[in-house]
C-alpha cells in the first residue's frame, strides 16, 4: 500500500472514530466514565473509538498484517460495570457504522468488539509496519467539553510516516488568542501529514477541501507565542513559564488539551509548545506520534531537552531526555538554549 492510500485509510478510520466521540461528548452521562489504575479516566467513547479505528483498518489491509499499538484495553471491560459499558460500546459502534452510508457491513458482536480493542496490544518497535492509536487524546478535555482529538499514525521500520488528527472541537479559525466560548465559527479540524507531502488541514466533516499548513515563521523569540496542556498535572508550568521568561516571550500561553496543540502549532496559530511532565512520568508513543508528524511535515521541528528528535521504535514508550518541545526550524536553537539553561538552574531535587 502507498503512503497516500495508508494515509486516506488512516483519515477514513478517524472521521468514523471521531463521529461515535462527537455522539458520546454531546450526552455525556457521568457513570459512562470509569477511573483506570492509574487514576486517569477512560470513557465508552474511548474504547468504541479505539474498537472503530481498529475495526476500520484491519478490514482494509492484507489478512495478518495488521499490528496496531494503542492506549486502551478490554482488561477492565471484564468487570461488572464494565460489561454494561461493553454492551453501551457496542451499541455505539454499530449505531456509527449503520450511520455512515459508505459502510455495508454486519453488525459487530461484543466479542468483536474486545478483539477490535485488544488488536491494540502490539509492541511496536524498529521494524515493520505498527499503527499507533490514541482513540482519544485528551480524555479529561472530552469529559470537560473541551478540546480533545483521535490520533492515528503509522510507523513503518521505527519512523511515522503517516499522521492524521482529528480533532472535533478545535476552531477552523486561528486560536492564537483562546478557544472562544459560544462562537459561531465552525469547528472540526481534520490534520493529515504524510512524509515528504506536507501537512494539510481540512474541516472534519468534509465541507471544506484540504489546504497546506506551515508553522509560523516567526523568528524573533520575543514575538513568539507558546502553548502547553491545560491540565497542570501533566506538565510543569513553573517551569515552562520560567523558559518562557528567559525567552522574552511576553504573550500568556494557550493552554488546551490534547494533540490538537500540534494541529493547532501546524497551522502557526501558536509558536512554540513546551511540555515538562513531572519527573518519572514516562512519555507513551501514541501521545505524540501522529502530532509529530503534523508538525514536522508542517515544516517545524518536535525534539526532546537534548535537543533530539523523538524515537518512535523503542516500543510502546519514547526513550527521550526530560521534557518535549516543538517550534519552528529557526526557532529551535534559541528555544532550545533557553530550555537548557532554565533546566540546568533548577535546584537537583527538581531533576528527574
Ligand atoms: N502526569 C502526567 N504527565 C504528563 N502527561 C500525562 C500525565 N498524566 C496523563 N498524561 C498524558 O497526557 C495526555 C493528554 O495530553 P495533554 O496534557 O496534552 O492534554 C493524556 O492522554 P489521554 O488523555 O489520551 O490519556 C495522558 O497520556
Ligand atoms: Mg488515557
Ligand atoms: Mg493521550
Ligand atoms: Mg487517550
Amino acid at each position: 500500500m502507498s503512503c497516500y492510500q495508508d494515509l486516506q485509510l488512516a483519515a477514513r478510520a478517524v472521521r468514523l472514530a471521531s463521529r461515535l466521540c462527537q455522539s458520546v461528548q454531546r450526552g455525556l452521562l457521568a457513570k459512562e466514565t470509569q477511573s483506570k489504575s492509574d487514576d486517569s479516566p477512560v470513557t465508552v467513547a474511548d474504547y468504541g473509538s479505539q474498537a472503530l479505528v481498529s475495526w476500520a483498518l484491519e478490514r482494509e489491509l492484507p489478512a495478518g498484517s495488521f499490528s496496531l499499538v494503542a492506549e486502551e484495553d478490554s482488561e477492565d471491560l471484564g468487570t461488572e460495570t464494565g460489561a454494561a459499558m461493553l454492551t453501551r460500546i457496542t451499541q455505539l459502534v454499530n449505531d456509527t457504522i449503520a450511520a455512515d452510508s459508505t459502510l455495508d457491513a454486519a453488525p459487530l458482536t461484543s466479542k468483536d468488539v474486545l478483539l477490535a480493542i485488544d488488536q491494540g496490544r502490539s509492541k511496536g518497535g524498529a521494524t515493520g509496519r505498527h499503527w499507533v492509536l490514541d482513540p482519544i487524546d485528551g480524555t479529561r478535555g472530552f469529559v470537560r467539553g473541551d478540546q480533545y482529538a483521535v490520533a492515528l499514525g503509522l510507523l513503518e521500520n521505527g519512523e511515522i510516516v503517516v499522521g492524521v488528527l482529528g480533532c472535533p472541537n478545535l476552531p477552523m479559525t486561528s486560536i492564537a488568542h483562546g478557544v472562544p466560548k459560544d462562537s459561531n465559527e465552525p469547528v472540526g479540524c481534520l490534520f493529515t501529514a504524510s512524509k515528504g507531502a506536507g501537512t494539510f488541514v481540512q474541516s472534519l466533516d468534509g465541507k471544506l477541501q484540504p489546504q497546506q499548513v506551515y508553522v509560523s515563521n516567526v523568528d524573533d523569540p520575543a514575538w513568539a507565542t507558546f502553548c502547553e496542556s491545560y491540565e497542570s498535572a501533566h506538565s510543569n508550568q513553573s517551569l515552562t513559564a520560567n523558559i518562557a521568561r528567559v525567552l522574552g516571550v511576553t504573550a500568556p500561553p494557550v493552554r488546551i488539551d490534547s494533540q490538537a496543540k500540534y494541529g493547532a502549532m501546524a497551522r502557526g496559530d501558536a509558536v512554540i509548545y513546551l511540555r515538562f511532565p513531572h519527573p518519572g512520568y514516562r512519555e507513551k508513543i501514541w501521545d505524540h506520534a501522529a502530532g509529530s508528524i503534523v508538525i514536522t511535515e508542517a515544516g517545524g521541528a518536535v525534539f526532546d531537552a537534548a535537543g533530539k528528535s523523538l524515537d518512535f521504535s523503542k516500543g510502546r514508550f519514547l526513550d527521550l531526555e526530560r521534557g518535549i518541545i516543538a517550534t519552528n526550524k529557526k526557532l529551535k536553537p534559541v528555544v532550545l538554549a533557553a530550555v537548557q539553561t532554565v533546566l540546568n538552574g533548577e535546584q537537583p531535587s527538581q531533576k528527574l
